[in-house]
């Protein structure tokens, strides 16, 4: 509820800023702290936009975003300019949009949500509701940023509009941001696990890429698997998200909803951020599993830190980041030696990026220099590219390619969508890969998948049985 003062300024403000709409309408972006909320509870409260929400956490924890109904949705062709055209339509909008707020938030008002497909092209049957990329500005965002909740709300304003009808939308929407209810949890019965790729076939797909690496095609090139899980009822986006907020630490946790698919993931891997012209990017590549004891976890921290294997794929994703942002940035620092991050169930090599962007470069241009990095393609990147489009089983959609947010002055986030799912009606569809190297054996591959299944697995309740 708006105090009378509070009241009085939106009316004023909202009557200058509706004296200048223009005669074919304009979007007015609006931003109002509110009382505190439980962002899943106002995710799942309005199961009538089902098909229009996303979910986003930051992965230290600082930011939250929920957006309700898209007000505006944007999309590019299949080309190499995805980037840039998405860059270009953002960029139209924000001068049609007015925006009113007592303080400009960074992370409030006209936040724009999306991603982008692993491949520029589209040849998807399974993501039929994914396009090659989408931004949305949602109708209603929820911010939770340093302890303070607010909702922003994106109205598209007609000339006739009157203040008084846009103030009792106002009012509508913040009644019901505190009416919403904690959400509760729907039955999901887990029935069944199915491999997409049986192991003899993962088994000649990884000699088949050896063999490429030691003819000296290729360096390093990054296979995945799928597999399927299968539910009696609807797989509850809401359910799985909670259980993905509970279990996993230090990850970009993101819920995208298209339709009748939502694309679901808890991920370590951030690709780009950019604030105010600083850029951070990771290096995220070399795997092993947490131990079961404080000791044997530490020990495998440290055999990961001297392994060769892993660290030479290590190495790729650091000389490739350097030398695609080094041209973008005035600045650039990286860490010789990698460090270890850990998280719920694995423990990855980790090396940080940070870097200042020259005057003109946007985040559209990092993220068209880094994707894919040798963590998610290979090296050479296309020679990996080519790899994986002709020899990997399975529709990459939006698997392993950038998600994440920018904001009016593109200042924004985007993760790698690893870990992650594709939930359709009753299934499930899981991706899991890992890097191929030229000493790379099959099976341990094939474990280090398993291992990356893992998180999404148990958010849907089941588990992958090594001993099959
Ligand atoms: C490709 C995935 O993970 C990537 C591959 C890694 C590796 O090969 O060690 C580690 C982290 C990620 O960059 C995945 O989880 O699906």
């Amino acid at each position: 509820m708006l105090t009378t003062i509070e009241r009085l300024s939106i009316n004023e403000k909202l009557n200058e800023a509706l004296s200048h709409i223009d005669e074919q309408g304009q979007f007015l972006s609006l931003t109002i702290e509110v009382s505190s909320i439980n962002p899943i509870d106002y995710f799942a409260s309005r199961d009538d936009l089902k098909g229009e929400r996303f979910y986003w956490t930051s992965a230290d924890g600082e930011l939250t975003f929920v957006g309700l109904g898209y007000a505006n949705q944007f999309y590019s062709t299949d080309s190499d300019e995805r980037y840039q055209s998405i860059e270009q339509a953002l960029q139209d909008q924000k001068q049609q949009m007015i925006q009113l707020q007592n303080e400009q938030i960074a992370g409030t008002g006209a936040i724009y949500f999306g991603g982008f497909s692993f491949f520029n092209e589209r040849h998807h049957s399974e993501w039929h509701d994914f396009p090659v990329n989408q931004f949305v500005l949602p109708k209603r965002l929820l911010t939770v940023k340093s302890g303070k909740h607010y909702l922003s709300l994106n109205l598209w304003i007609e000339p006739n509009d009157s203040a008084e009808n846009v103030s009792t939308m106002i009012e509508t929407e913040l009644d019901q941001v505190n009416g919403v209810q904690p959400f509760t949890n729907k039955e999901m019965s887990f029935a069944q696990v199915n491999d997409e790729l049986t192991y003899e076939e993962w088994q000649s797909l990884i000699v088949n890429a050896v063999n490429e690496i030691n003819d000296g095609k290729l360096d390093k090139v990054v296979l995945a698997r799928e597999v399927e899980a299968l539910f009696e009822e609807q797989v509850p986006v809401e359910q799985v998200l909670n259980a993905l907020l509970e279990q996993q630490e230090r990850s970009y946790i993101f819920v995208m909803e298209n339709n009748n698919q939502a694309f679901i993931g808890a991920t370590p891997e951030r690709l780009v951020e950019v604030n105010s012209g600083e850029l951070q990017s990771a290096c995220l590549a070399g795997t092993t599993s947490r131990g079961q004891t404080v000791d044997e976890d530490e020990w495998k921290a440290l055999e990961l830190l001297k392994d060769d294997k892993n660290l030479e794929e290590h190495q790729y994703v650091v000389k490739m980041i350097q030398n695609s942002v080094s041209p973008l940035c005035d600045r650039l620092s990286i860490p010789n030696q990698p460090m270890i991050r850990k998280l719920s169930k694995i423990q990855h090599l980790f090396t940080p990026v940070s870097g200042t962007l020259k005057e003109s470069v946007t985040i559209f241009d990092a993220l068209k220099a880094l994707h894919p990095t040798p963590a998610l393609g290979g090296e050479p990147r296309q020679e990996a590219m080519d790899f994986i489009q002709q020899h990997e089983p399975l529709e990459r959609g939006w698997y392993a390619a950038p998600i994440g947010w920018v904001d009016a002055n593109f200042n924004g986030e985007f993760a790698v969508a690893i870990r992650s799912a594709l939930l359709t009606g009753h299934k499930a569809r899981l991706f899991a890969g890992c890097g191929i190297v030229s000493d790379s054996d099959p099976k341990a591959e094939y474990d280090e998948t398993n291992l990356k299944f893992s998180p999404m697995l148990g958010a849907l309740g089941g588990y992958i049985d090594d001993n099959e």
